[in-house]
């Protein structure tokens, strides 16, 4: 038997949790500080047992996977380099920032284990076991940040084992992993939390501003919601990285300051449109390189009943749907409704099915 130890059994080590219980030849041991009682974790079938202590989850384990907040990483990692592990024992972590803990791991020494850096670029802005899905990774992309002297075998092990994410996986260097993860989601969590405050405030004397709010704020502002401890840690680790790029998000903001002060209608324009073919290269369907998300979009009436029909058409078919959003719906204007699946052949399915009835959809 493999056996995994998963420390920290939250959205992210829960989700590989589920990616790797049930499979032949794996044992799954998790090990949380959190008062979720460990039976549950089991009943739940997420690990197929809890650890009542670090010593006794990561004995014998053949992979240690740690998926705590990244404040915390460093100190697991110490722990763990001044203990006796299985000889070959492959230790990763999922942190969202790469160079400490690398920069950690390469200056202590492990009795015979090997650490690999990993980040799953994926995610979600719900946190804890319950937003757990086996499904989560599938088509994303996963990092991995060997060394130079890190031995194949062990990358190969790691990557062996990753298949059951079904996700991508990709080998970046820890200090580019920070400057450009930095850039496409720590600084994107900054801005979204900083423009809800903003309107938070302006909303305090008017509540018709969160009244009002539709499809743009809420579709920029998801990520806001994200958990304030991991996000605390996340931010204070990709300093640096961050302070560089909040100055360039200042440039970029006073660039409009002056387009409108100057009028200048086709900066605007330009702006807009040269975001827009940026974007429209994105990977399609994975929301950039985040999601394992499958989404369609349909235009609908607005009339009673419509969500109900579709999700019978989609339900009466066999089809799982993940989630279904309004995005915008007025009084006799038609609405766009959002489609999102788990898998690719569920939207494939979908696609077809919604063609049968009226509804032709776009992605
Ligand atoms: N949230 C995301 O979208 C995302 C995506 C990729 C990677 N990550 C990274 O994954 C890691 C975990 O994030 P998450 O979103 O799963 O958070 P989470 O809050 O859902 O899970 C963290 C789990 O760790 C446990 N924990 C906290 N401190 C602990 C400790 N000292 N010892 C043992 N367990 C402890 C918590 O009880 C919780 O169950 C973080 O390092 C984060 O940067 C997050
Ligand atoms: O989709 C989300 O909610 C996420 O926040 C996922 C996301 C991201 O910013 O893309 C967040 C943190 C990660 O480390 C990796 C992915």
């Amino acid at each position: 038997m493999t056996k995994i130890a998963i420390f920290g059994v939250g959205l992210i080590g829960g989700s590989l949790a589920l990616c790797f219980t049930g499979k032949p030849g794996l044992t799954v041991v998790g090990y949380d500080l959190r008062e979720l009682s460990a039976a549950k974790y089991v009943e739940r079938g997420v690990v197929d047992s809890m650890a009542a202590s670090l010593h006794e989850a990561a004995e014998d384990a053949d992979f240690i996977f740690l998926c705590v907040p990244v404040g915390v990483l460093g100190q697991y990692v110490e722990e763990l380099s001044r203990m006796k592990l299985k000889p070959g024992c492959v230790i990763t972590d999922v942190g969202s920032t790469k160079g400490s803990v690398a920069a950690l791991a390469a200056q202590l020494r492990f009795s015979e284990a090997i650490f690999i850096g990993g980040h799953p670029m994926a995610g979600s802005e719900r946190s804890g076991v319950e937003a757990a899905s086996s499904y989560l990774f599938e088509n994303a992309f996963y990092v991995l940040t060997p060394q130079p002297n890190t031995p194949q075998e062990a990358i190969d092990s790691l990557s062996e084992l990753l298949k059951y994410t079904k996700a991508n996986i990709v080998h970046v260097e820890p200090e580019i992993h920070d400057e450009i993860v930095g850039a496409i989601s720590h600084l994107p969590h900054i801005i979204a939390v900083a423009l809800v405050n903003q309107i938070r405030q302006y909303n305090e004397d008017n509540p018709l501003y969160s009244i009002l709010a539709a499809g743009g704020f809420r579709d920029i502002t998801r990520i806001a919601s994200s958990d304030s401890l991991v996000w605390r840690d996340i931010l204070i680790n990709n300093k640096q990285v961050l302070l560089k790029l909040l100055s360039g998000w200042a440039e970029e903001t006073q660039k409009f300051v002056h387009m409108l002060e100057e009028e200048d209608g086709e900066g605007v324009r330009q702006a807009f449109q040269t975001a827009g073919q940026f974007r429209s290269q994105l990977p399609e369907r994975r929301k950039g390189m985040i999601h394992a998300i499958y989404e369609c979009y349909i235009d609908v009436p607005d009339h009673p009943g419509i969500i109900g029909k579709i999700t019978t058409e989609l339900g009466n078919a066999r089809i799982n749907l993940s989630n279904i959003q309004i995005i915008e719906s007025r009084e006799d204007v038609p609405g766009i409704m959002r489609l999102s699946f788990r898998k690719q052949e569920d939207l494939d399915q979908a696609v077809e099915k919604l063609a049968e009835i009226g509804y032709p959809v776009h992605f």
